[in-house]
């Protein structure tokens, strides 16, 4: 695939791709809240274990599996700064 092609494609998956991201952090946010409500800790490695595992089943390509967990630390080091910053206010 040509360069320019390459990147049209990028571009449409990144729009999808934030457009899920965005959901996902609108359901953060509910979590926070509901954490908030139940005096609960924004950090659960437990679950981050399984989530990070659950990634790493999904990927068809088992050697993307390391980056995409890579990128899963950093969606929930977001969701970690996002439900603090919602708990302030
Ligand atoms: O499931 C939770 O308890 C969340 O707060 C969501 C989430 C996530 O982004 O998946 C974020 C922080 C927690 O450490 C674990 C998971």
């Amino acid at each position: 695939m040509e360069l320019e092609a390459c990147r049209q494609e990028i571009d449409r998956l990144d729009q999808q791709l934030t457009q899920l991201l965005e959901a996902r952090m609108k359901v953060v946010a509910q979590v926070a809240e509901y954490k908030a409500l139940h005096h609960m800790e924004v950090y659960d490695p437990r679950r981050e274990r399984l989530v990070l595992d659950k990634i790493a089943a999904l990927a068809s390509d088992k050697d993307l599996a390391p980056y995409l967990q890579t990128i899963y630390r950093c969606i929930m080091d977001e969701s970690k700064r996002y439900e603090r910053k919602r708990m302030e206010t």
